[in-house]
């Protein structure tokens, strides 16, 4: 607190010089501002004024000074703006803010932690579609709504999804966001039909409906299943009208989309959509460079470029091509040579063939898929959330290759033949008997292999 008391005049200043402030816009608005107190996260500034002027500087304002505080100080604060006569009900102490994550709320919101804005590399494939995204986060509802986020497998798509997500909720912790595939949000539907009463429609409405930011992602599925089009209609309508944000994620623009009905075809359009296409060759050696940094890994240029040059439409096959590597050099307690990446990506790296469905692969998608890591997937540890996308993945091993299932056993951390059979088995049933995991390894199927 004492420190920005200290620098606040400098702070005003660089809000005036970086945003091109006019004298007069200066000692109207901002030059009058107090610090009123910290209290947490949070700086109460002072508006010696009345409302209007209040609702006029906190929108014009609130992130320029937000920023310069940032630069400033060091330490990023949630701003509060208050009028004289708010300042008894606030007490605050002279806590220095510290910036506090928010990991119950991506939690609910079904966020994957990684993926934020700070950790997105952007190139020329993606630039327009990140900027679009953050112009969405920065103003949820109003700038672009909804925003339609289009382009191949694996290239950051969901990623960019969840950035905003996590920027909206830095903001406002309170915000309602919610992240789900296309394939929940169908078996959602599919199972308040299928309760067959009224309250759990009046349940799944009342959810969706009620949300600040919703984000589908691979809205592609739900095409062609005629009660998810229509209660995502509704959906979309109830909350588009009401203001809020709607963020989707496909891997084809609307256009392309031949058995997608008019009406919600033209609501896909109403925003704004924005294509990501395939890295090209230094995007995708920055994102190499910048997770062998985050892993801690030492892998020479060389190596990086053997990569970056042999993959190159797949951001997910880039990361699985370092992982495969990462994973060899911790079991054999070896650096990695150019002839043992060569050897150990053979699989991965076949020019001009089409891709390989690898059991590495099919577990790679899996984890991803259901946000747990490749340890937990061949970890002892039985639970549900667990146990279940392995037994998928088992499935999916016996059925999109021709591994003998010992060695299906030995890839998922040395379980027995018994084991995965029934494992198999488990999944084999429930895929006939169960349109949610029919839809379900259909949509993971779809990610293995998109062709
Ligand atoms: N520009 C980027 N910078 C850093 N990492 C990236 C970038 N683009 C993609 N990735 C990483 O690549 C992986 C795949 O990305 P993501 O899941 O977002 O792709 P997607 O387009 O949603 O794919 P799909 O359509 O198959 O679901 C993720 O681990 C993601 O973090």
């Amino acid at each position: 607190m004492d420190k920005i008391l200290e620098k606040w005049d400098e702070i005003l200043q660089t809000v005036k010089t970086e945003h091109d402030v006019s004298d007069i816009s200066f000692d109207t608005w901002i030059k009058p501002l107090e610090v009123f107190g910290v209290e947490g996260n949070t700086l109460y500034i002072l508006v010696p004024s009345e409302q209007m002027t209040l609702s006029y500087i906190s929108k014009k304002y609130y992130l320029p000074l937000k920023v310069a505080i940032a630069e400033i100080i060091g330490t990023e604060y949630e701003i509060q703006f208050i009028l004289p006569e708010q300042t008894r009900n606030i007490r605050p102490s002279n806590n220095k803010g510290k910036k506090t994550p928010e990991p119950e709320a991506s939690k609910r919101s079904n966020l994957n932690p990684n993926y934020t804005f700070d950790t997105f590399v952007v190139g020329s494939n993606n630039r327009f579609a990140q900027s679009a995204s953050l112009a969405v986060a920065e103003s949820p509802g109003e700038a672009y709504n909804p925003l339609y986020i289009y382009g191949g497998p694996g290239l950051g798509k969901t990623h960019l999804m969840h950035s905003i997500g996590h920027f909206i909720l830095e903001r406002n912790p309170e915000a309602k966001v919610l992240y789900v595939t296309s394939e929940e949000f169908t078996n959602e539907v599919i199972e308040s039909i299928r309760s067959g009463n009224a309250s759990a429609m009046n349940k799944f409405r009342e959810k969706y409906r009620t949300i600040d930011v919703l984000m589908i992602d691979d809205v592609q599925f739900i095409i062609g299943k005629e009660s998810t089009q229509e209660e995502f209609f509704h959906t979309f309508n109830a909350l588009h009208s009401a203001g809020k944000q709607i963020i989707l994620t496909s891997d084809k623009p609307p256009k392309d989309m031949e058995t997608l009905e008019e009406r919600i075809r033209s609501r896909f359009e109403w925003g704004l959509m924005a294509d990501i296409g395939a890295p090209d060759y230094e995007t995708r050696m920055a994102i190499l460079r910048r997770k062998v940094e985050s892993d801690d890994m030492s892998l020479s240029d060389d190596i990086l470029n053997y990569i970056a040059n042999n993959i190159k439409s797949n951001i997910r096959e880039l990361e699985g091509a370092l992982n495969k590597l990462l994973a060899y050099s911790n079991l054999e307690k070896t650096e990695i040579t150019m002839e043992i990446a060569k050897k150990e990506l053979q699989n991965i790296i076949t020019p001009d063939k089409p891709r390989e469905i690898t059991p590495q692969l099919i577990i790679e998608v899996v984890s991803e898929h259901f946000q747990i890591s490749l340890d937990q997937m061949i970890s002892k540890n039985r639970s549900n959330e667990i146990a279940r996308p392995r037994q998928i993945a088992m499935y999916l091993c016996k059925t999109m290759t021709d591994i003998p299932l010992d060695s299906i056993g030995s890839l998922l951390g040395g379980r027995d033949h018994s084991t995965i059979i029934h494992g198999i088995k488990k999944i084999a049933d429930e895929y006939d008997s169960n349109e949610q995991t029919r839809n379900l390894i259909e949509t993971i199927k779809k990610k293995i292999n998109p062709n």
